[in-house]
């Protein structure tokens, strides 16, 4: 049966957002604002850097995170927060997950209070074990608060390059009043030919894939680094999927989120591509090269290394066993040797699939793993 309440958004463009802003001109930050423009809405925004605000006015170009990407007409960016946020109706925020506390707090302060917020970061929060949404609530109480992921290299969509993601958020009872829900007014306003906006109630489920996905990102190119090839890389994929489901659930999401978008979705793009900083960081640690010489020693945004702690901490408090992100924590924060940290891994007690029929059957060769990988690898 055809879903009502989905043909009447696309008869409607009453719930559509105008003004939006869009808080932080990295990578994806830029690149959303390139959507939203496309889509016909009032774009402003906010660069911390003057002087990149500046770069981005007067040459249509974001030289350091889209490089020669030529950025729609129309797109005006600030460097004053309130002057970013006067007059939007809804606000992306899109810097590295450590600042949205902070940067969630400024703009909760200079926005209208019927304004939502999306964010738009990927991972868990130090000490808290807060999803990003939480964080927002937190800073943002009263908020409607959204989350915007799924598998979206920023230089793709910002190429106009064909792109899916999902938009979810906070708000009770969705189903009933679609028109006027936050997400589903968000896709609207930046659905364009080439990016197509699915939308979910399930918050939970849609951040733990993107902030899991990138942790195992980590570990696929760490595998592929040390020599190992795509039989091994499908493996993790597929267990890293299900450690996200499980967490996941754990949550609160559902299974279904898991395998969607922000989930499979992300985990398949992010694990499988050089474009990704999480998988680049990982293939360059696992061919020996010390943390602080990857990337040239230019700092980058790598949200799994942090993510591999705070991920591992949520899992152990709520008792949720992820073996792969602590093989990655292991390697990345307690100096485990790769062919040791992976032996640990592989030569763990055979187990079901799907693992929830929680069998253990002793490895046969366990000490032979320990033996041919922890010699094998650095
Ligand atoms: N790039 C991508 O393909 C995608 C990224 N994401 C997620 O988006 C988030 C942002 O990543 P991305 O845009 O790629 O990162 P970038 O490194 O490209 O850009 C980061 C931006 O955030 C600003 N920034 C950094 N630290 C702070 C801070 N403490 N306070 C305020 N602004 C700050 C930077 O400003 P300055 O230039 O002044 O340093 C820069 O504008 C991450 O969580 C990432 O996982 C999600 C999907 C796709
Ligand atoms: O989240 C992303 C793609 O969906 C971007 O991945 P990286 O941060 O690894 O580049």
């Amino acid at each position: 049966m055809k879903d009502r309440s989905i043909e009447f958004i696309q008869s409607s463009n009453t719930g559509l957002y105008d003004n939006v802003a869009v808080i932080g001109a990295g990578a994806w930050g830029t690149a959303l604002a390139c959507v939203l423009v496309r889509a016909g809405r009032n774009v402003t925004l906010w660069a911390r850097r003057p002087e990149l605000a500046e770069e981005i006015n007067s040459t249509g170009l974001n030289q350091r995170y889209l490089p020669d990407i030529p950025l729609p007409e129309g797109l005006r960016a600030v460097s004053d927060m309130g002057e970013a946020l006067a007059g939007a109706q809804a606000v992306l925020i899109v810097t590295p997950s450590v600042s949205i506390r902070e940067i969630t707090e400024q703009a909760h302060a200079l926005a209208a209070p019927e304004v939502p917020l999306f964010i738009c970061a990927k991972g868990v929060e130090k000490g808290t074990h807060l999803l990003m949404s939480g964080i927002a609530e937190d800073a943002a109480p009263g908020r409607v608060i959204g989350v915007i992921s799924g598998p979206t290299f920023a230089v793709e969509v910002a190429a106009d390059a064909p792109t899916a993601v999902t938009i979810a958020s906070n708000e009770p009872e969705w189903d009933k009043d679609i028109a006027h829900h936050a997400a589903a007014r968000m896709a609207q306003s930046m659905g364009t030919y080439s990016f197509r906006p699915y939308v979910s109630n399930d918050m939970v489920g849609v951040e733990i894939g993107g902030a899991v996905k990138n942790v195992v990102a980590i570990a696929c190119g760490i595998l592929e680094g040390a020599g190992f090839g795509m039989n091994a890389r499908a493996a993790l994929i597929t267990r890293g999927l299900s450690e996200i489901k499980e967490l996941a659930v754990a949550m609160g999401g559902t299974r279904e989120t898991v395998t969607g978008l922000a989930g499979m979705g992300d985990l398949m793009l992010t694990c499988s591509s050089t474009k990704s900083r999480n998988f680049s960081y990982g293939r360059q640690r696992g061919a020996g090269i010390a943390h602080d010489a990857v990337f040239e020693g230019k700092p980058v945004v790598v949200e799994g290394h942090g993510n591999a702690l705070t991920v591992t901490d949520l899992a152990r408090a709520l008792g949720v066993f992820m073996p792969i992100c602590e093989m990655t924590r292991s390697i990345l924060h307690d100096d485990v040797p790769i062919g040791h940290a992976f032996a640990e891994y592989w030569a763990a007690p055979l187990q079901a699939e799907p693992r929830a029929l929680d069998i253990e059957i002793a490895h046969p060769a366990a000490e032979a793993a320990f033996t041919h990988y922890g010699s094998e690898l650095p």
